[in-house]
């Protein structure tokens, strides 16, 4: 069984894919052990409530300085004996102390196909402006393990969504949240429950998908 804490800061509709392929059995293997979110009021905290999971409020400003953040979300995420964490509309660029505890075991959803639109300033509606901005026939979503680097890490999946010419920021937004973010992390969380990631350097090598495997 893959327990995974979900870390959120908005609306949770990343969350909830997840909670409702764990609901009716399409994700195997996987159990959300806690939800935590650096917004007191983000309402994925009540996703997560209305079906019993654990919550709890880690908001850095709270905290004396961001060591004592990292030392008590580190405590938090041990304590609750989670194997995967999962960054789900997570607002927060993390530091290296949380990096290196869950080395490889911190994946990210990004709504653009990394590395376009991506890094410090690039998230939630930001990210979709600067993409009609630049004028691209296609975005998407992406799912990444999460390195000390901010969207820089080894990429898991991709979804491509076709940018169409009466988009908006939301009406684009809400397109590649529906059609490649809630299909592709719920799809990554199964892929890593069922040990078939590889990790190459910089790049993912999905096991059944190499060149010996597909002979
Ligand atoms: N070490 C890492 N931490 C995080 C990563 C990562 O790849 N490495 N991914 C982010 C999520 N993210 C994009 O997917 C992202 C989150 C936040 C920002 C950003 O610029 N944040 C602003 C504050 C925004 C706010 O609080 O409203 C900032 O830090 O100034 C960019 C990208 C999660 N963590
Ligand atoms: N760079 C991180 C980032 O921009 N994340 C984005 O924030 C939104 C959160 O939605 P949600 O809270 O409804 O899941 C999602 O679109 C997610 O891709």
């Amino acid at each position: 069984m893959l327990r995974i804490g979900v870390l959120v800061s908005g609306g949770g509709t990343n969350l909830q894919a997840i909670i409702d392929r764990v609901e009716n059995g399409q994700l195997k293997n996987v159990e959300i052990g806690l939800v935590i979110s650096n917004k007191e009021d983000a309402y994925a905290l009540e996703r997560a409530s209305k079906y019993n999971i654990p919550t709890k409020c880690l908001a850095p400003k709270t905290f004396e300085n961001k060591e004592a953040f990292n030392q008590e979300l580190i405590k938090t995420l041990k304590d609750a004996s989670i194997d995967l964490v999962v960054l789900a509309g997570f607002l927060v660029v993390l530091d290296k102390e949380v990096i290196q505890t869950f080395e490889n075991r911190i994946i990210n959803v990004h709504p653009s196909l990394i590395p376009a639109f991506s890094g410090k300033g690039f998230y939630g509606l930001k990210v979709h402006e600067a993409a009609l901005e630049r004028g691209v026939q296609y975005t998407g979503a992406t799912v990444h393990f999460v390195d000390e680097g901010t969207d820089t890490g080894p990429i898991i999946m991709q979804k491509v969504v076709k940018v169409l010419q009466e988009d908006t920021p939301s009406t684009l937004q809400k397109r590649v949240m529906e059609e490649a973010e809630w299909e592709i992390m719920p799809q990554a969380i199964q892929m890593i429950a069922n040990n078939e990631i590889i990790i190459e350097g910089n790049r993912v090598i999905t096991k059944g998908n190499t060149k010996e495997e597909a002979k």
